[in-house]
């Protein structure tokens, strides 16, 4: 179903974790996040800013303390838990950091792929071929065939992107995509997203402290302290590329 409106919208998301002490940590402070449908987002800031706590949250992996977050015309703070699965299952792919949480170890590189495609109306053949496809663009096809756990750090990160794209999702959250790639296998993985991007109209949030990686999208915001930096869409429109909407565009 094509929903009208943004990939994502969030109005004043606060995330505050508590240990067992008592002690409270703010990790997010009233976030304002608008993505469009199609566009590539970059999230930056230091490590402990909060970059990995807002994706968990876009993904329902975490309810929020306080706020609004809509992905692809959902309201995901209210979904109950069987519903968010469906709504993970239909509208997100996800690259977490630990490249095995990705991916099922035991299940070979081309099951993988074959659990997350979407029935929809390709013929076995299609997808087959579409996972072939997809496993090759990730460099794997060679290792198609070998279980999930026996492969390498960077090839399960790998991985894990074309399980992510094998949904076809509306929306692509990855958490430092390429932090253990060389350069050129990075630079493959930037184009997968941007392909899936062009030709789906998937919108990619991507946490990266590689500046390599935020060059290549649209739009960057900065989070320091849990807050998201106005003004960081400064870059992105002086390039002439999409303006985000800390600012109330609601095209
Ligand atoms: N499960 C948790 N319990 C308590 N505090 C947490 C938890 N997860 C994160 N935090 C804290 O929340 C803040 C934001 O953490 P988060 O992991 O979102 O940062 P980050 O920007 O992704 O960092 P990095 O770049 O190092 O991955 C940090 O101060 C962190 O210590």
């Amino acid at each position: 179903m094509t929903v009208d409106g943004p990939a994502v919208l969030c109005e004043r998301l606060t995330h505050i974790y508590r240990d067992d002490e008592g002690t409270e940590v703010t990790a997010l402070d009233e976030v304002e996040l608008r993505v469009r449908r199609g566009e590539a987002v970059a999230l930056v800031g230091p490590s402990g800013a909060g970059k990995s706590t807002l994706l968990t949250l876009l993904a329902g992996l975490v309810r929020p303390t306080a706020g609004r977050i809509v992905v692809d015309g959902e309201d995901v703070v209210s979904l109950s838990e069987r519903a968010l699965l469906r709504m993970r299952a239909r509208k997100l792919g996800m690259v977490l950091q630990t490249p095995g949480r990705n991916v099922l170890p035991y299940a070979t590189a081309r099951q993988n792929v074959a659990f997350a495609q979407r029935s929809g109306t390709l013929t076995r053949a299609e997808r087959r071929a579409e996972a072939a496809e997809l496993l090759e663009s990730v460099g794997l096809d060679e290792h198609a065939d070998r279980p999930a756990r026996l492969l390498s750090g960077g090839q399960q990160q790998r991985l894990a992107l074309a399980v992510a794209l094998a949904g076809r999702p509306a929306l692509l959250l990855a958490d430092e995509p390429t932090s253990q790639l060389d350069r050129r296998t990075g630079d493959a993985v930037i184009s997968l997203m941007l392909a899936a991007r062009e030709q789906r109209g998937t919108a990619l949030v991507v946490v990266t402290h590689d500046r390599h990686v935020s060059d290549a999208l649209d739009t960057e915001y900065a989070i320091h302290d849990g807050r998201l930096e106005a003004g960081s869409w400064l870059r992105s429109a002086s390039l002439g590329h999409h303006r985000p909407g800390l600012e109330g565009d609601r095209s």
